[in-house]
Order: C-alpha cells, then sequence, then structure tokens
C-alpha cells in the first residue's frame, strides 16, 4: 500500500527548451496521490508540454519526473498500464464501432472492465453499435475516457478532456471522473487524477487542488479551499477628480501581495493574496472613500492571477516567509506529501 502523503508524481526542476524557446521553466511539481489536481493556464503555459514529460513522450532537456515512484523516461510496459491518459482531441478510427473500440483497448491491457465501459458508455448517451465516425465530439469523449477507465488506471492524466464539449457532455465527464476518484483500483489503491483544462468552473466541482502554470513556471499550487480563503477582493470607486493610472501606481506600491487591480471607468476591484488586516483601510485612504470585501469565485481569483499585473507575486511561497524575487514553484507545493 502506499503511503498516505505518496506524491504520484514528483518533478524536480522539470525543463524543456524548444530550440532557444524555454517553455516548461525549472518547474517542481508534487501531485498527490489519492487526489484530484487540476492543472490551470493559458494557452500556451506549457501544461501540454509538462503532462507530455510526465508520460515519458517527450524527454525533458533538465529536471527529473517520478511518475508512480519511476523515472517518466524509463517506464516499462507494466509501469504503463497503471496509467491512463487521455490527449486533446479524443482521436478514434472513424470505422471503428464502440464494441470494437473496447476489444481494440483491452488487447495487451492486464485489467479490462467491460463493465465500467459499458456504464460510462451508456452515461454519455452512446450505444455500443454506434460507428466512431457518427459520434458527436462528446460523445468521443467518453468513448476515449471508457476505454481508459476500462483499463483501471491508478493515475489518470487528461489533457484538456473538456475541450469542445457541450454542458451535457461537460457534466457526464465530470460525474465520470468524480466517480472514478473516489473508488480504489481493485488492488486497492487510491487513485489519483491530473487533469489540465481551461474550465475553472468544472474545477471548482470535480478537483481537490489546482496547479496554475504562467509562461513555463507553477505560480500556485494549492486546495481550493485554501485558494480561495487566502486571496481576497474588494472593490470601491475612485473619486472623479484623481487619475486612475496614479491610483493603480500607488496602490501598487503600497499594498503588499496585490495580484490585480482594474478599472472599469471610475469603478475599482482589486485581488490581494494573503491580504493584511489593514488593506481594506489602506485602499479607503488611497480611494478616500468606502471599500466593499467581495466574495469572488474560483474562477474570478483564478483569472485575476492569470491577468496580474505584479508578476513577482508568488502565492504560496510568502507564507513560508520567503521573498520571492521571481515565480517559483520550489517552495509552493508543500501540503506535507512525501515522494516515496
Ligand atoms: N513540438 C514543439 N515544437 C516547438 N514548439 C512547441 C512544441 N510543442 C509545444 N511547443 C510550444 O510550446 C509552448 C507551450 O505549448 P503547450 O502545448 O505545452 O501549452 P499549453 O499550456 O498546453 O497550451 P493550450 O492550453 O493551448 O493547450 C507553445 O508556445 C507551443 O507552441
Amino acid at each position: 500500500m502506499d503511503q498516505p502523503n505518496f506524491a504520484a508524481i514528483h518533478a524536480v526542476g522539470l525543463t524543456r527548451y524548444f530550440e532557444s524557446k524555454c517553455v516548461v521553466n525549472n518547474l517542481d511539481f508534487r501531485v498527490p496521490s489519492g487526489k484530484v489536481t487540476a492543472l490551470l493556464g493559458l494557452n500556451g503555459a506549457g501544461k501540454t508540454t509538462t503532462l507530455r514529460m510526465m508520460m515519458g513522450l517527450l524527454a525533458p532537456t533538465r529536471g527529473t519526473c517520478q511518475t508512480l515512484g519511476v523515472d517518466s523516461q524509463s517506464m516499462s510496459p507494466e509501469h504503463l498500464s497503471r496509467i491512463g491518459y487521455l490527449v486533446e482531441g479524443h482521436y478514434l478510427y472513424p470505422w471503428m464501432k464502440v464494441t470494437e473500440v473496447a476489444r481494440f483497448a483491452r488487447d495487451g491491457q492486464t485489467v479490462f472492465d467491460d463493465r465500467r465501459f459499458d456504464e460510462i458508455v451508456h452515461h454519455f448517451g452512446i450505444m455500443t453499435s454506434q460507428r466512431c465516425g457518427d459520434l458527436s465530439r462528446g460523445q468521443r469523449a467518453g468513448v476515449s475516457l471508457a476505454a481508459t477507465l476500462a483499463a483501471d488506471p491508478e493515475l489518470l492524466v487528461l489533457d484538456d478532456p473538456a475541450l469542445g464539449l457541450d454542458p451535457v457532455s461537460r457534466r457526464s465527464l465530470n460525474e465520470t471522473l468524480v466517480d472514478f476518484a473516489a473508488q480504489t483500483t481493485t488492488d486497492d489503491r487510491p487513485r489519483t487524477v491530473l487533469l489540465s483544462t481551461h474550465l475553472i468552473d468544472d474545477v471548482e466541482r470535480i478537483a481537490d487542488e489546482i496547479a496554475v502554470m504562467i509562461a513555463g513556471r507553477l505560480l500556485i499550487h494549492a486546495s481550493v479551499a485554501e485558494f480561495q480563503n487566502r486571496v481576497t477582493r474588494y472593490a470601491f470607486d475612485v473619486p472623479a477628480e484623481s487619475e486612475n493610472e496614479s491610483l493603480v501606481s500607488q496602490m501598487q506600491a503600497a499594498i503588499d501581495g496585490l495580484v490585480e487591480s482594474r478599472m472599469v471607468g471610475k469603478h475599482c476591484t482589486v485581488c490581494v493574496a494573503d491580504a493584511a488586516d489593514d488593506v481594506a483601510e489602506q485602499l479607503a485612504k488611497l480611494s478616500s472613500g468606502s471599500v466593499e470585501t467581495l466574495a469572488a469565485s474560483l474562477d474570478e481569483l483564478v483569472v485575476a492571477y492569470l491577468s496580474r499585473d505584479r508578476a513577482e507575486h508568488s502565492f504560496l511561497a510568502k507564507r513560508n516567509g520567503h521573498k520571492v524575487e521571481e515565480m517559483s514553484s520550489s517552495s509552493v507545493v508543500t501540503n506535507g506529501e512525501q515522494a516515496r
């Protein structure tokens, strides 16, 4: 049995260049066993490249990654059979019937649960007699997911699985993932899910933890609840006579942990991480008015980070009392996990 704090994936200094461009930059990342972790980031942030290195499909330029305790670059077929990896796009042979997909997927797997395959396929409203070429994008996602989950993976890695799916297919996908992650494997190991996505609303429903990549670096890794608890939004009206730009500069100088400030006309909202007790007071002084503390959704908070105007602020590094010169994941992912 695994230790409770085992990291299902443990990347250390993972770095990848394409020619002279650094796409993944010195990533330290522990994906905790038994949890659902969502990897977020704008287009081109380096999520797919990271996942491909974790799956042993791409060699890192520097750094290492242990995937289920083995170097990702030297995983045996037996080890790989403990891992399910679903790539973007859900490619299936159009001429295959859904039953043939199951037969094809079963080949070479030590375990293949036909009942699970059928249940998931039905959950997506698909008949097994249908040809893949006749399926919608959401249904193709369902078949791909069914074939992957039927092999009973201990670690499931999904690259943007909800890309282009309608709300009903997305709900089926989310329900299937939550249900799958809640069960242990047939040999009683906890299941781990790592998925990259742009759909932050879904993340709130299915993920225990979020990790945010910006320009190849890991900026945040925290539980969803902790992230929400530690970032606060404030709103206030700016006096007509004050200059927006000068107010923003003053806030940047005065407010420690400022993630983002947005002015729409004379209305300002700001996001602050690990806000000091007197932030509302400071903002009130700067704006010479009253300041409201807002309840913010995960979506609003993550988007604030993704579009933030102070790139040097790193979320959890501050908690540990470190002065952060540039974003670094090394002090971010703690949570007490130990690599096996
Ligand atoms: N094989 C490659 N050769 C050259 N550049 C590449 C290659 N693969 C990816 N890149 C570049 O690396 C950067 C990161 O790409 P990646 O696909 O990892 O980002 P992503 O975060 O998954 O993006 P998205 O959310 O759009 O899927 C992009 O600028 C991309 O063009």
